[in-house]
């Protein structure tokens, strides 16, 4: 029997076409049923709906497995699986035409009939820290929270990241939505002294003002997760239909930076609860002896990821032009769960198809394999099941 869409008139929000023609058609967009999952089908379906005026999309929001396990570490679901899979029943039957995720919440394995079609242009996809905020005006960064603070983090990947580098603090679990965690924090009571979340999140919920420090290689020594501040379109492979819609709001580079990092995590088997830091960077070449610059040093606003923009100024939504002679560089790391061991590499190269950002991230993942990855990861899918915090992100 089919599965029911869910009925609640809450969770149904239509867009009505401006203007009903003959070709005029109607798509079903799914999400989840948190507000960050709302406000990025919103944002997809604004994309689509400057693209195609003339058609109709219904965004049907659902509550999945992982939201109603939030007390559940997430790493004892083996997969990512939890975020997606009821939606995933729902897109198979037709029932829904495309499913708008978080590319970071997306199985790098999917089911055979479905595939991912589209990545959007691509936020910040940094972490930010973020204080409590009696703490903003004492503490400038990480390194001067005292001995034994603690911050909260929602994954293995940021814990082990910042236990290489601060052993002196303390790691807790921070779970729930963006909102929650937030407002653990803020909690005058609460052990946490800091937080560390995506920057993306933050932007799309209006709440940049609280981030107090931008995370990467060279501040906090944090690597991002696999598709962190991308948005993903997940269809049926055989439907066309919707396909050719979504090609028109599909950013190139980001799409190759996406590419290029799940081939990475797909190569080292890594799942979603496993230490996989990552920075992929578009380094326009003619500008490099001047302009190459750290991710970690430039201000968000400067920061325009897919086009490169943050590296000489060039004007937003450049993307289709894009110089052959642009490298893409893939910095990764693997870390164990104390931050003790670490495997790191950097690669670039020129790429112009989706197959070489591919080979990138293969490539990246047999030089971090040659460091040490394999024997790490290892170790971290042995101490799964005794450790009993964290998984996601
Ligand atoms: N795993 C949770 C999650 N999934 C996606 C985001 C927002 C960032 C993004 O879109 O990549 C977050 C919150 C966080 O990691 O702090």
């Amino acid at each position: 029997m089919a599965t029911e869409l869910p009925k609640d008139e809450g969770t149904l929000k239509v867009i009505k076409a401006t203007k009903e023609t003959e070709h005029s058609q109607i798509f079903r967009v799914g999400t989840r049923r948190s507000i960050l999952a709302r406000v990025q089908a919103d944002e997809i379906v604004k994309e689509l709906k400057e693209q195609w005026p003339e058609h109709t999309f219904e965004i049907h929001a659902m509550s999945t497995t992982g939201d109603n396990n939030q007390k559940t570490a997430l790493h004892k679901f083996n997969e990512k699986a939890l975020w997606t899979q009821e939606l995933e029943v729902l897109l198979e039957e037709g029932q829904l035409d495309l499913i708008v995720h978080c590319l970071k919440d997306m199985p790098t394995q999917l089911p055979a009939n479905l595939q991912l079609s589209c990545i959007t242009k691509r936020r910040d996809p940094r972490d930010a820290l973020v204080l409590k905020p009696t703490l903003v005006d004492k503490v400038k960064s990480l390194k001067y929270l005292p001995e034994g603070a603690v911050v909260g983090t929602s994954s293995l990947r940021r814990t082990a990241q910042l236990k290489r580098f601060y052993p002196q603090l303390k790691f807790q679990d921070v779970r729930g939505n963006l909102g929650t965690r937030l407002g653990k924090l803020d909690d005058p009571n609460s052990d946490y002294s800091a937080i560390v979340i995506a920057v993306a999140g933050l932007e799309r919920l209006g709440m940049t003002n609280r981030i107090n420090s931008y995370l990467s290689k060279d501040n906090g020594g944090m690597l991002y997760a696999v598709g962190q501040g991308a948005l993903a379109i997940e269809t049926r492979k055989d439907d066309k239909r919707t396909t050719d819609l979504l090609a028109k709001i599909s950013c190139d580079r980001s799409t190759k930076q996406g590419l290029a990092e799940r081939q990475l995590m797909r190569t080292l088997e890594g799942g979603c609860s496993v230490p996989i830091g990552v920075e992929t960077e578009w380094i326009p070449k003619k500008r490099f002896h001047d302009t190459h610059v750290g991710i970690g040093v430039k201000p968000a606003e400067d920061y325009d990821q897919a086009t490169g923009a943050a590296f000489g100024g060039d004007p937003a939504g450049k993307e289709e032009e894009q110089d052959l002679t642009d490298e893409l560089v893939m910095r990764a790391i693997v870390v164990s769960l104390d931050g003790k061991d670490a495997a790191e590499i950097e690669t670039r190269r020129r790429i112009t198809t989706n197959e070489q950002a591919n080979e990138l991230g293969f490539d990246a993942a047999k030089l971090l394999v040659e460091k040490g990855a394999d024997k790490i990861l290892e170790q971290v899918q042995l101490n799964r099941g005794i450790i009993k915090d964290q998984g996601n992100a």
